[in-house]
């Protein structure tokens, strides 16, 4: 594609040079430019693209686009636009033809939920029979080709040349998580969703957005783009849980048909009867599509609402009930969502991707809930992000757990010990009935925890789910708290 047909997709304030140039591909990164590409210059939070325009060139940079004035080689190819990030997000979904205009995007949007809601969307689809492609935390696919991932949400050139791919590979329906984070970086601009869902908001992320009215901005920004015009004229909606303190603005953002869930208030289609145990939950779900029991596999009162969430997403697509009951309840749990360490020990291991206030007490609450002894909780919070969760999350421990032992959890280049004391700021206030103690290696801890379980119990390992590794300084050493719990279940033989 030539460079000028390129910049017909963004605002542009100057050029200069051939604007007839071919561009042979895009990078945001002097590193991955290859001969005949298009450099774009970001502005970023640790470096500045602009700084490696000349880097950018060496490597066989033909053409660049900035978003301020830059000195440059006469004759060079070059155009200036006001944010180079959304330009980015722009050109990239011209130069890869448009790919979201060529499948049906489901974009689900919220602080938690996100990952399971996606993984039981995507499982519903492919068992109606669609081609599905999946953007996501855990891992991206494209039918059953499992793709790994660098973000929840890829980078904007990245996604458009994913769904690419897909288009390109026959995908029908892609379903992807979007991050508040992608949708403050523009990662997403230049995609049309056919179907947005909101599954809930409470507080995280505040190390990234100024306060919680800018998170709930940036994430009404997906819903709102659902009334933007584009190609897609018909059969756009949006699903909401209304339980949700927030979900108001998020039906009002839409612009669209809305399908509301729920299990407190009416909605198009609800939760009652709900029994949870260790191994699944129980519940109906009735509504606008009619009444379809359900015996599920993954448990938890957070889990009804994300099987609600997808059962409103896909019957709303018009896929049948059976087809939807058939599959939620043969669909096991994602990984490190309330995964069980099973080794055959009297009491149970609750292995949790739980990071956040309200994550923690939903996987407390269900823990409280099957647990017939007592509820031994591990735990910690991110170095170098969010602060003002960890005297709330210690505050949440207290309140649910029996015991607790305060540890680790990707410290970054804080001081894992700071960052415990911060948690039992909060906890130490709220811990009338609740023992705990501090064990800042969580090897030892999770051991600690599994040591002092007696029948009956429960012990919950929270925070890093899914996640083989922990982030010591700017590291990455191999962890895996299920890998670790195993082993200390084994150790106790
Ligand atoms: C805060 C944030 O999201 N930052 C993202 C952002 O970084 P940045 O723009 O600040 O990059 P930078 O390092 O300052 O560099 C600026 C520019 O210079 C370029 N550069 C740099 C060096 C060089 O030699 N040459 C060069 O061209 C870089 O390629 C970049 O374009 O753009 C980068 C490229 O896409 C991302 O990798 C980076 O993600 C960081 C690593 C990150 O941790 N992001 C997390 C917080 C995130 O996005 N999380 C959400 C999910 C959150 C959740 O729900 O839990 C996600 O969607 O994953
Ligand atoms: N609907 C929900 N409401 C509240 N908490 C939930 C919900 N679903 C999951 N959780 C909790 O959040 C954790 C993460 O779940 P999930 O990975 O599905 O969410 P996510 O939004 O993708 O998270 P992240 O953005 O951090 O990747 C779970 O392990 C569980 O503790």
């Amino acid at each position: 594609m030539l460079f000028g047909e390129l910049l017909e997709a963004v605002e542009v304030c100057a050029t200069a040079g051939d604007p007839a140039v071919p561009v042979k591909g895009i990078a945001y990164d002097s590193r991955q430019v290859e001969p005949g590409f298009l450099f774009v210059a970001v502005k970023g939070f640790k470096a500045d693209g602009h700084e490696y325009i000349n880097e950018a060139i060496k490597n066989g940079a033909v053409a660049v686009v900035t978003q301020r004035e830059a000195d440059l080689p006469p004759g060079l190819a070059w155009a200036l636009t006001p944010d180079t990030r959304l330009a980015l997000a722009l050109l990239a979904a011209r130069f890869y033809g448009y790919p979201s205009s060529k499948m049906k995007m489901i974009g689900i949007t919220g602080t938690n939920g996100k990952t399971t809601t996606t993984n039981l969307v995507a499982a519903v689809l492919s068992a109606a029979g669609q081609k599905t492609g999946l953007i996501g935390t855990i891992h991206n696919r494209i039918g059953d080709r499992i793709l790994p991932v660098k973000h929840t949400t890829p980078e904007s050139l990245d996604l458009q040349r994913l769904l690419a791919d897909m288009a390109a590979e026959g995908v029908g329906t892609c379903i992807m998580e979007v991050s508040s984070h992608a949708l403050a970086l523009h990662r997403v601009a230049g995609c049309e969703f056919d179907v947005a869902v909101f599954t809930n908001f409470t507080q995280d992320h505040l190390d990234f957005h100024e306060n919680m009215e800018d998170y709930l901005e940036t994430k009404l920004g997906l819903f709102k783009s659902l009334a933007l015009p584009g190609v897609k004229k018909q059969g756009k909606y949006a699903v909401v849980n209304i339980d949700d303190a927030r979900a108001a603005e998020f039906i009002r953002s839409a612009g669209v048909p809305v399908y509301t869930y729920g299990i407190e208030s009416q909605a198009d289609v609800r939760a009652e009867g709900i029994e949870v145990s260790a191994r699944g939950v129980n519940f109906t779900a009735r509504g606008r599509w009619g009444s379809c029991p359900l015996k599920l596999k993954i448990t938890g009162l957070f889990n009804v609402y994300n099987t609600l969430a997808a059962f409103a997403v896909t019957a709303a697509l018009g896929i049948p009930a059976n087809t939807i009951r058939d599959t939620l309840e043969a669909t096991g749990g994602v990984a490190g969502r309330f995964e069980l360490v099973d080794k055959g020990q009297d009491f149970a291991v609750i292995v949790d991707y739980a990071h956040t206030p309200d994550g923690l007490e939903n996987i407390l609450k269900t823990a409280v809930q099957i647990t017939r002894g007592r509820l031994i909780t591990v735990f910690g919070c991110g170095g170098d992000r969010d602060r003002t969760k960890r005297p709330l999350m210690g505050q949440i421990a207290a309140k649910y757990s029996d015991f607790v032992i305060i540890t680790s959890d990707n410290p970054r280049t804080e001081d894992p010990l700071g960052i415990i004391d911060e948690i039992e700021n909060g906890l130490k206030p709220a811990a009338n009935e609740c023992r705990y103690t501090v064990e800042p290696d969580r090897r030892k801890a999770i051991r600690a925890a599994v040591k002092a379980a007696r029948p009956g119990d429960v012990v919950v390992i929270a925070g890093k789910g899914h996640e083989d590794y922990q982030i010591i300084g700017t590291r990455k050493f191999p962890f895996d708290d299920r890998l670790e719990a195993a082993q200390a279940l084994e150790e106790l033989k």
